[in-house]
């Protein structure tokens, strides 16, 4: 990394994370006499254990290197509110998200077509997205030569072993090792962003950004506050049925108002809650709310910024393991100061051990094959009479819940305790003992939330209210995916592996207004945002065209998980790393 001085680049990158870094790199490799600068709020941390270390995973949150973001109360939620991280350090959430390494399926790819955007489909994503790749052990047709490793992990603890079969024999639900290729229905342990060469986290600070050639140049600690345009003249196609002329970004302005100028192009990489928020404090967005906040001249009308906010709504259950059959819990590492010193040791020496945990199996279930055909249909007929008339991307949403290669449900099995009402205290009887959590998500919720500038304090945290379970949908779903875990915990050979329900406790919740209210108690975020920024036609509420190209711009494209149109299944890194490996092919061809 080279701190950077000059006052002008090429092409400025606003947002040093998971997008922004792919795709400097990118550019930086195809674009060999250009001159790139990516611009990152946060620091580099590439030593810091507590983001290479997959152990340690989990351990950064809420700390130095998150933008530590909230929602405002959740009204359906007994007006909880949610902590919403995102990574604040070179490599964005990169380097701090929970290292899971999977794909949606192609429908949902394919949607993103259908929706008005030609060229983005599971084909040309699939490619885009193995081409970030190297999946070693993987089935034939994995990426084999990208910049990301991933591996299926080296350590699964004992009692896990119970987890597929009780799917698979229980449920029809069959093993599904091959679930990168556009089918991920199943059940199976997913690889995950580690290199095996190391047992480090593979993350975009560490595995792009070596690859980038000495045109790249990188700036830390630098927040962006705004983004600063000049009227242009060029005829472009983005202008096409709208008279006014694009207007062209020129620079940026930092937090301590120095200013860097563009030639070419400037683009955002701030990801789904800091890219809307920086549109709106450059005068682009819903004007009223602009208005609002202060914010003049209001330069282009796109009340798209900010709005259709899609995230994966979180719950769970967590169960006390049987003593006596020598399971070994991630917990463990925080309770047990000699296992954790032990397992230290191991990891000093290059030998698999708990610091290597991240004790994940999966499943990914249509509603059929979770609550049977009848009730299935019972949520999908519920779910049109809510959405099905609604906006482009809720009726493809709605239409995919008919397809049984797409899933709607996703099981985690999570090693150690992962829950809410929290792990035992110490003194109490069941400090140090060992537990599993299954944490699930409700993979295409109807709920639509928002992110927007603060009117009392533009340039502090933008405001997030992802209006969770606003809908009887996003709550009948929840309910029947907890009872689905508890019915997955009940079934052998894992219900031999423990003795209680820790959470919430078989006597504390029984019926399904027990679990409703279970739900509002306890629902979180799988911090997936997207969708903030979208890729739509300007009239359904996008906010870039299929080029990535801010509407009313000549030269200001978004690049990260805002763009996402429909809403998809998986964990999104896999995605947000093929958009950008995507966006560079587009923005070096536009350059030759
Ligand atoms: C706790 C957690 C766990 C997760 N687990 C997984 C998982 O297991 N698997 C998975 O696939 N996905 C996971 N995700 C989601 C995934 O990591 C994100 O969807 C993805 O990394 C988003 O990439 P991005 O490029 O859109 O944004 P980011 O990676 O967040 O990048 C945005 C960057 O822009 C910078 N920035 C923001 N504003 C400014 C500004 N004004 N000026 C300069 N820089 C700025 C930020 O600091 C950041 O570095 C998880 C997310 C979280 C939070």
């Amino acid at each position: 990394i080279e701190e950077s001085h000059a006052q002008e680049y090429d092409y400025i990158i606003v947002g040093g994370g998971t997008a922004g870094l792919a795709l400097a790199t990118r550019l930086s490799q195809g674009l060999k006499k250009a001159s790139i600068l990516v611009i990152e709020a946060g620091p580099a941390a590439l030593h810091e254990d507590g983001i290479n270390i997959p152990g340690l995973k989990g351990s950064t949150l809420g700390g130095k290197y998150d933008w530590n973001f909230t929602t405002v109360p959740q009204t359906h939620l007994n007006n909880r509110t949610i902590f919403t991280p995102r990574g604040r350090v070179l490599g964005g959430t990169s380097a701090l998200n929970l290292l899971t390494w999977d794909r949606a399926a192609a429908a949902e790819f394919d949607a993103w077509e259908a929706v008005g955007n030609p060229g983005w489909n599971w084909r040309t994503m699939s490619a885009a997205m193995e081409k970030a790749e190297t999946y070693v052990g993987g089935p034939a047709g994995s990426g084999s030569s990208g910049p990301i490793h991933a591996v299926i992990n080296r350590v699964i603890p004992l009692h896990q072993g119970s987890f597929i079969p009780a799917v698979s024999r229980n449920f029809p639900i069959p093993p599904n090792p091959d679930s990168l290729q556009g089918n991920p229905i199943g059940v199976m342990y997913q690889p995950e962003n580690i290199n095996p060469a190391s047992y480090n986290r593979s993350y975009s600070a560490t595995a792009y950004l070596p690859l980038a050639g000495p045109n790249l140049a990188v700036l830390t600690n630098s927040p962006v506050t705004k983004i600063n345009f000049a009227p242009s003249n060029n005829p472009n196609q983005n202008g096409k049925g709208n008279n006014k002329p694009l207007l062209r970004a020129t620079s940026v302005t930092l937090t301590n108002n120095t200013t860097l100028h563009a030639t070419h192009e400037i683009i955002l990489a701030c990801g789904a809650l800091s890219t809307p928020h920086l549109l709106e404090l450059s005068g682009i967005g819903h004007p009223p709310l602009l208005r609002a906040a202060g914010i003049s001249p209001v330069l282009i009308n796109l009340p798209g910024v900010g709005e259709n906010y899609q995230d994966h709504l979180r719950v769970q259950v967590s169960y006390q393991l049987r003593d006596g059959l020598g399971f070994v819990t991630g917990d463990m590492l925080a309770t047990n100061a000699t296992f954790a010193a032990e397992e230290w040791a191991k990891r000093l020496r290059g030998e698999a051990g708990f610091y290597d945990d991240t004790g994940a199996g999966y499943v990914f279930a249509d509603w059929g094959r979770v609550v049977g055909a009848a009730r299935g249909e019972g949520l999908v007929r519920l779910a049109e009479g809510l959405k099905g008339g609604g906006d482009v991307g809720s009726r493809k949403k709605v239409e995919m819940l008919r397809d049984r290669t797409v899933p709607q449900v996703e099981v985690i099995f999570s090693d150690g305790y992962t829950g809410v009402k929290g792990y035992p205290p110490v003194g109490s009887g069941l400090y140090g003992k060992g537990f599993f959590s299954l944490v699930a998500g409700l993979m295409h919720p109807l709920s639509r939330g928002s992110v927007h500038v603060d009117p009392r304090d533009p340039l502090g945290k933008p405001v997030v209210d992802p209006r969770f379970v606003d809908n009887e949908y996003d709550m009948e779903g929840l309910v029947e995916i907890l009872k689905f875990c508890r019915r997955i915990a009940r079934a052998e050979p894992l219900r031999s592996v423990w003795v209680a329900e820790y959470e919430p406790g078989e006597e504390l919740v029984q019926t399904d207004e027990d679990w409703r209210e279970y739900v509002r108690n306890t629902t979180l975020t799988v911090f997936h945002p997207m969708g903030t920024a979208a890729m739509l036609p300007r009239k359904d509420g996008g906010v870039v065209d299929s080029r990535l190209m801010v509407y009313g711009t000549a030269n200001l494209r978004v690049v990260d998980a805002s763009i996402i149109p429909v809403q998809i299944s998986a964990h999104p890194q896999t995605a947000v790393y093929g958009i950008a490996e995507k966006a560079a092919e587009i923005i070096i061809a536009a350059h030759r």
